[in-house]
């Protein structure tokens, strides 16, 4: 099974990190953040089990993994008996980084995709993974799967917090976590639904914060489990026709680590990694799923964020184009910039049915992670530099310092202080 990341070993670029001559770039007065590379993003193609809807409705395969990395999909229409058959044209093969069957198990996919990016968000680089596909594909399912086959949040948090423990004799960490949903573009708190809807504002620094959003601290990930689930609770699924526990918005699972050494020094940084999970919702075609009234706004708003989002990924893999990257569309777009074209390591895992049914959906899923793997993204490492904060207060000392001395200098050149009976004969002069 080949892997977008060697297992527990960092992406070559990372591990030359120490030797790379890097660019620095001072992303504001006290952050800094040094590029260490052009990465594309990792596409993974997850194909799931046949269902019995589509066994019942005598679905046939259609799409097929040929090895670990090639999909074949093959047009209905074609009669696949027909040995005479020249045109072959809408049979077509895809290539992706990773390609998984049926026959993939949880810990398969996780392993070859969201792994080898834990060592990195430990040490001060963003990363994202996100399910993209069409509905009742398998992204929920890939993303947070069930109590036995429980998906890649909890996998990742695992070895997250393993990994903390194996550097925790030198390092300091401390852990928080947001989890959200997107629904109908407006953004909820699933730690905290009473909060209302919330805002997307920009900072100075350009990177994209949702005001007010509850972030909880905690090293325990039991206790991060706890509550993904009790926030998963407040999430919008309804049944669909297409799906029985269908998400209707977008679910956006951030874990932000910090890390310094315990060693005190005058030149201490802080590394900030942020780890954002995305469970997309699903796209549909209206007429597939039968959808009316509240379920069919929520299609529309959904297919609305897909399209944007689809919009910047044409975008993004057409630098080389010239082509204007509108962010602005979906509050999805806004919230993953950074993802997309910006300072992440992304994994975008795209899940497609094998059933004839869903060819024209299976076909533009497999088109735009085609297109997703001609992204750049600039990885930088995240550094809140402590040592800023100490040169300034070293240089005010500095001008305090200088300013005692000038001071003192000057009582000196006024000659001796006048003793208190002279004093009170001044005042006395005064009144
Ligand atoms: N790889 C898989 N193995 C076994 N069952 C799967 C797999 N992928 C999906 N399923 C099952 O298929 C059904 C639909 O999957 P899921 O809800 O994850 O789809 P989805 O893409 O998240 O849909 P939506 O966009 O509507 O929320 C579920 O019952 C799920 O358990």
């Amino acid at each position: 099974m080949s892997s977008c990341f060697r297992e527990w070993e960092l992406p070559p670029q990372l591990r030359e990190w120490n030797t790379l001559s890097c660019g620095l770039i001072r992303g504001g007065e006290d952050r800094e953040q040094r590029i260490i590379g052009w990465f594309h993003p990792c596409v993974a193609l997850r194909i799931r089990p046949i269902s019995m809807a589509e066994l019942e409705e005598g679905a046939t395969l259609i799409a097929h993994k040929v090895d670990d990395q090639m999909v074949v999909l093959m047009d209905p229409m074609e009669d696949p008996d027909d040995v005479l058959r020249a045109n072959r044209s809408r049979e077509k093969s895809y290539m992706f980084d990773v390609a998984f069957d049926f026959t993939a198990t949880q810990e398969m996919v996780y392993r070859a995709t969201t792994k080898g990016l834990i060592e990195g968000v430990i040490s001060g680089y963003n990363a994202t993974v996100f399910a993209y596909g069409p509905t009742g594909c398998g992204k929920t399912y890939t993303m947070l799967g069930t109590d036995h086959e429980p998906g890649i949040y909890v996998r990742t948090l695992d070895d997250l917090f393993r990994a903390i423990e194996a550097t925790s004799d030198n390092m300091e960490y401390e852990v928080s976590m947001s989890y959200l949903e997107i629904y109908n573009e407006m953004i909820r708190d699933l730690l905290n639904p009473s909060l209302g809807y919330l805002d997307l504002r920009e900072d100075s620094k350009g990177v994209i914060q949702v005001a007010g959003i509850t972030e909880v601290s905690t090293i325990n990930a039991k206790e991060i489990m706890q509550l993904l689930m009790k926030g998963n609770k407040q999430r919008t699924q309804e049944p669909t026709a297409a799906n029985r526990a269908s998400s209707r918005s977008h679910a956006v699972l951030q874990v932000t680590v910090r890390q310094k050494s315990r060693v005190k020094n005058i030149m201490q940084e802080v590394r900030v990694g942020r780890l954002f999970m995305i469970d997309l919702a699903g796209s549909e075609r209206a007429s597939q799923t039968q959808n009316r009234g509240q379920r069919m706004k929520e299609g529309a708003h959904i297919n609305r964020s897909l399209l944007a989002l689809g919009n910047c990924i044409n975008a993004l893999s057409d630098r080389a184009g010239g082509k204007y990257v509108n962010y602005r569309d979906s509050k999805l777009t806004r919230l993953l910039k950074d993802s997309l074209g910006g300072n992440s390591r992304t994994v975008m895992i795209a899940h497609i049915s094998p059933a004839n049914s869903a060819f024209e959906e299976s076909r533009s899923t497999l088109t735009y992670a085609d297109r997703a793997k001609s992204i750049r993204t600039t990885v930088k490492r995240n550094l809140l530099n402590v040592s800023y904060h100490i040169a300034q207060y070293t240089s005010i000392i500095a001008d305090l310092r200088g300013e005692i001395q000038r001071l003192q200098r000057k009582i000196e050149e006024q000659g001796p202080r006048p003793a208190r009976t002279d004093i009170r004969r001044i005042q006395g002069d005064c009144r």
